[in-house]
């Protein structure tokens, strides 16, 4: 089968995602949460511009060491999925060539965009006004969210995580689990006071589009429609509403360096400002922003799951220096206590497994833990390296 050749298993982590160093002769002190500019960065950027609002030049702590002209990208065209074709009662031939269309894109992308998905636009935009008004609230608001520790069920903060061991990102982001409901709904930000009953309506409704296009990926690699989200047990569900001011010096910075999701797949939306890049064939390529569509990317746990029959797919995202971006990626994993291994009824007689076996839960710890980013994560689990 053929695979995205970018996110091969042999290539080494991405330049961008090796340890950065800065150009600061002081590291920010963990103890110390005031940096030597007089800036607490732990409170994010938006408050780092909002109290430097002349501010022209990057601080140091948030120069990445890129190569020339790192941040370029082509705009090739992305396969762009009809969903219409999985709605209950549709045409039997309709399903049929959705799922050939997901199965391909799977296997040669590792990422699409959707339309036709069926969620409408306006629980999008009030899902956008509620996060944006979650960043609006004052630094003391947003910090008793505020965690170190990257399971925490919710959890604001700014950068990659909030170690002070990688240069900074130019981002803020609130995290939180989302469906199975029960066990964080009670934790998430109740203010705004809208936050909770909208996001609980979103992140419902964006569940049961990932399982719609689950069983569709399920179908495609030979197994039971239900084979996968089964394999979920009750599932885990994470929100990242990232959040990203305009920059000073945007080519100088990332909002968020080259990495692959830990989960099966993640549903994302950008609210109308372009950001998103994706590595195909070893290439960065922009993923606009086309309203009322989302972006589905492949994650570990699928590759993982494929025995590496699909790829997840490695992306980044760039700032600006004129518009606020914010995007919301929701990522869809197994239950966090499930060992996570290749399905057996795709691994044929003499096939090498070639992933070892780790709970989902240490493994978002590993991921997550990290300020090396790329696939390093993925690659410590491969057999063969
Ligand atoms: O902001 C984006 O477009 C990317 C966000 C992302 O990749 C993530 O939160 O995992
Ligand atoms: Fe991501």
């Amino acid at each position: 089968m053929a695979v995205n050749s970018s996110s091969s298993s042999s290539s080494p982590p991405d330049q961008y995602s090796a340890i950065i160093t800065t150009t600061t002769t002081t590291p920010l002190s963990e103890n110390n949460e005031e940096n030597r500019n007089g800036f607490n960065y732990k409170k994010g950027v938006k408050n780092l511009i909002e109290t430097a609002p002349e501010m022209k030049k990057l601080p140091p702590e948030f120069v990445l060491k890129l190569p020339r002209n790192p941040l370029s990208a082509s705009n090739a065209e992305i396969p762009v999925i009809d969903l219409s074709g999985l709605v209950n009662g549709s045409p039997v031939e309709c399903r049929v060539s959705t799922v050939q269309a997901i199965s391909s894109a799977s296997a040669l992308w590792g990422f699409f965009r959707i339309v036709n998905h069926g969620i409408e636009a306006r629980l999008i935009e009030e899902m956008v006004e509620e996060v944006e008004a979650f960043f609006s609230l004052s630094s003391e608001e947003k910090m008793r969210y505020a965690s170190e520790d990257v399971m925490s069920p919710v959890r604001y903060g700014t950068s990659l995580n909030s170690s002070s061991k990688h240069a900074l990102h130019w981002r803020d982001y609130l995290r939180h689990y989302g469906h199975p409901f029960q066990n964080s709904f009670h934790l998430w930000p109740n203010n705004p006071t809208k936050y909770r009953n909208v996001a609980k309506k979103y992140l419902t409704e964006i569940w049961q589009l990932a399982m719609r296009i689950i069983g569709a990926i399920s179908e495609g690699l030979g197994l039971e429609p239900n084979y996968i989200e089964n394999s979920l047990g009750e599932g885990c569900q994470i929100l990242a509403a990232n959040y990203y001011p305009p920059c000073p010096e945007p080519d100088k910075t990332l909002g968020l360096a080259p990495h692959s999701d830990h989960g099966a797949l993640t549903i994302l939306m950008q609210n109308g400002v372009n950001g998103l890049q994706v590595k195909h064939n070893d290439t960065w390529i922009v993923v606009p922003h086309v309203p009322n569509s989302f972006v589905v990317n492949l994650g570990d746990f699928l590759e993982i799951l494929s025995n590496g029959k699909y790829k997840s797919v490695e992306h980044r995202a760039v700032v600006n220096a004129q518009k606020t971006r914010i995007s919301l990626a929701v990522g869809h994993g197994p239950q966090q206590s499930t060992v996570i291994g290749p399905a057996s009824p795709l691994i044929k007689e003499n096939e090498e497994v070639q992933y070892r076996p780790i709970t989902y839960k240490d493994y978002i710890r590993l991921q997550q833990s990290s300020t090396i980013r790329g696939k390093t994560a993925l690659h410590a689990l491969m057999t063969k390296t």
